[in-house]
């Protein structure tokens, strides 16, 4: 690590503060929840009524999103009688930022006074039987980057932040679940929504037939680039999280059938379920 990127990994509450000391000055009121959108869901922000818009450079240490399809910018507004706060696109690990900094807008969403946590993402699907536009929601995680050395709470050594060990076995929160499906019966969109486990990889390359294979042995419905840390930290800081996904692609399982995968027509599904997606977020916050 640099030495620049240690000294801030050493400050990270500091610095926290000062964004969420930023914000307040611009906010008019506390937020409840908060919601990052994923690469092509950036439209679940169109819902929040009376909306502020902060671009993430303004706000001190936050990282940028780097992404297309990632506005990079905070809303905050009414949505469903509750204020909410939307990170409308986040900053990845394979934009080249560490996962303490790609993870700092959910410390600082906390800072603010949120309660609960609603993140999004992009997936690939491992689970043959899914289909691309199928909603996943996710009730358990494979941390392929913990596990392998790389995660967002290692080495901060700061009992300001949280725990220097945490249990995830209870990251997904059940009743922010229950809620999740009710919202899917209400809607009418069952047969789409599905419910299994993620894993999150560095990218930004897509999976080979061979990297995809492995995943399916190791358990996992879905693979993608995020949310995984960011449920982490929000554990980690105290959050009640609901994560769930939109599967953009199908993982290619099969080399014969092997398909190019494009972060083009990532955002395209996601615009394609823009609507569906933004009736389930507001369904989802009505109930919570
Ligand atoms: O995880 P989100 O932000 O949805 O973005 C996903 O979309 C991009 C690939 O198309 C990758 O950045 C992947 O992580
Ligand atoms: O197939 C994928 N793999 C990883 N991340 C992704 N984000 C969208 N699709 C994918």
């Amino acid at each position: 690590m640099c030495s620049h990127c240690s000294s801030e990994k050493q400050n990270l509450y500091e610095h926290v503060q000062e964004a969420v000391a930023f914000l307040k000055n611009n906010i008019s009121k506390v937020p409840t929840v908060g919601i990052i959108c994923g690469s092509g869901l950036g439209s679940i922000a169109d819902t929040l009524i009376n909306p502020i818009f902060i671009r993430y450079e303004e706000v001190p240490h936050f990282p940028v999103a780097k992404v297309d399809g990632h506005e990079g910018r905070i809303v905050v507004g009414e949505l469903n009688r509750r204020f909410a706060i939307c990170m409308q696109g986040r900053a990845h690990y394979h934009d080249g930022y560490p996962l303490w900094k790609c993870t700092i807008p959910v410390r600082v969403m906390q800072g603010l006074g949120i309660t609960h946590l609603i993140i999004t993402n992009a997936v690939g699907a491992i689970n043959p039987n899914y289909e691309v536009g199928d909603i996943l929601i996710v009730k358990d995680h494979l941390d392929l980057m913990g596990l392998t050395g790389t995660s967002p709470i290692s080495g901060l050594d700061d009992d300001r932040l949280g725990p220097k060990f945490l249990t995830v076995t209870d990251a997904y929160d059940k009743e922010m679940i229950k809620v999740a499906k009710l919202t899917a019966e209400k809607l009418g969109i069952t047969d789409i929504v599905r419910e299994g486990a993620l894993t999150c990889v560095g990218g930004p390359c897509f999976e080979t037939v061979t990297e995809c294979r492995m995943l399916r042995l190791l358990g996992v419905d879905a693979v993608g680039m995020s949310n995984v840390p960011e449920v982490i930290v929000a554990r980690h800081c105290g959050l009640t999280v609901l994560s769930f996904c939109l599967v953009t692609n199908m993982g290619n399982l099969d080399h014969e059938s092997c398909e190019a995968i494009s972060h083009a027509s990532v955002i395209d599904v996601g615009a394609r379920r823009s609507e569906v997606i933004k009736k389930f977020v507001e369904g989802i916050v009505q109930n919570i």
